[in-house]
């Protein structure tokens, strides 16, 4: 992980010191600010390292495909279900499972996590027998789990079992001076690959990467990159190449999301409030949103429906 800013050195350092015990931890970031690749050095610094690391999106799946994907399901448990088939808890068995956005986990998988976690045995869907499993597991969410405990979205016994140790990954606004770094590594990762080669990048697009507030964290860093070899030439990355709602201040920024009472009501809720930051700066254009954002356009929506910001956009 690239970084020099001092409190994301001071998260590896307890990540090092936690990476050997199978404590589980939490790691709690905006989208798209690393906290999959936290996951990933946690298994790697582990001794499970040989074994397997397994992810999987609480967030991305309806409740009831959601739960045989995490805890497998028996031959006959459904239509269709023509054979026996591990989870990923199973799958991840000797090694790490990471649970994404583990807050959006609906409160009966939440009771049957709780009870794979205390117990480590999993019952596959329309199984009978508990199957032992040996598994690390790291979280990650974007959301405070406590205000979802308080709120009876998520369970107190749960949050306390998966947040042994929590960890903060700050936004990428939050830590400029690793927007160079980053810049350089994802440069260097280019160059490698891509028909055009920069070298340097030009003074005033480097103030531009600096200013601009990154609601999509590292991901839309690396977009943005993306976008820039394939838009412009030549050895100089400049301002030119840059997406246009990152040059021109009047397509960028926070101001341009007009006021309206729907997105007051919303500005207490981080992720509303980025989707209608970003929804401002493409002037409504859903595609280019769900690009910046790092999702899907189909994820997007349903976001957005969930925050009850559809009817705005
Ligand atoms: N410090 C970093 N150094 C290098 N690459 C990074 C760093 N942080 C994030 N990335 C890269 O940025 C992208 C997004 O990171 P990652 O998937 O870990 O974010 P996330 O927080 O899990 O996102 P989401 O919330 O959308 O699941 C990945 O390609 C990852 O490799």
């Amino acid at each position: 992980m690239w970084t020099q800013d001092p409190a994301m050195k001071a998260m590896f350092r307890v990540l090092e010191r936690v990476a050997g015990d199978d404590v589980t931890v939490l790691v709690r970031g905006e989208t798209g600010s690393g906290k999959e690749l936290v996951a990933a050095a946690i298994h790697a610094l582990s001794g499970r390292r040989k074994g397997p690391f397994r992810a999987i999106n609480c967030a991305a799946l309806p409740s009831h495909l959601l739960e045989s994907e995490l805890f497998g399901h028996a031959r006959g448990a459904f239509t269709g279900a023509v054979r026996d088939t591990p989870g990923h808890v199973q799958l991840a068995h000797r090694g790490t499972l990471f649970l994404d956005e583990v807050a959006e986990l609906p409160l009966e998988l939440q009771a049957k996590l709780l009870r794979v976690v205390e117990t480590r045995t999993v019952i596959p869907v329309g199984a009978r027998e508990p199957v032992p499993v040996d598994v690390r597991f790291v979280s990650a969410t974007h959301r405070a789990l406590r205000k979802e405990v308080e709120a009876g979205r998520f369970r107190a016994d749960l949050m306390y079992r998966l947040r042994v140790i929590p960890v903060f990954i700050p936004s990428l606004r939050e830590r400029p001076d690793d927007i160079p770094l980053l810049v350089e590594k994802f440069m260097a990762e280019r160059n490698e690959t891509s028909r055009r080669k920069v070298e340097r990048v030009a003074p005033a697009a480097m103030t531009i990467l600096r200013r601009y507030s990154w609601p999509g964290n590292v991901r839309e860093l690396k977009n943005v990159l993306a976008y820039a070899y394939a838009m412009g030439d030549g050895p100089t990355l400049a301002p030119a190449d840059l997406p246009p709602e990152l040059v021109d201040p009047k397509l960028s920024g926070a101001e341009l999301v007009s006021p309206s009472p729907a997105s007051e009501a919303h500005s207490e809720n981080p992720e509303a409030r980025r989707i209608l930051e970003v929804l401002g700066r493409t002037g409504g254009n859903r595609q280019r949103a769900a690009q910046i954002l790092g999702m899907s356009r189909v994820t997007l929506w349903r976001r957005m429906r969930e925050l009850g910001l559809a009817e705005q956009a």
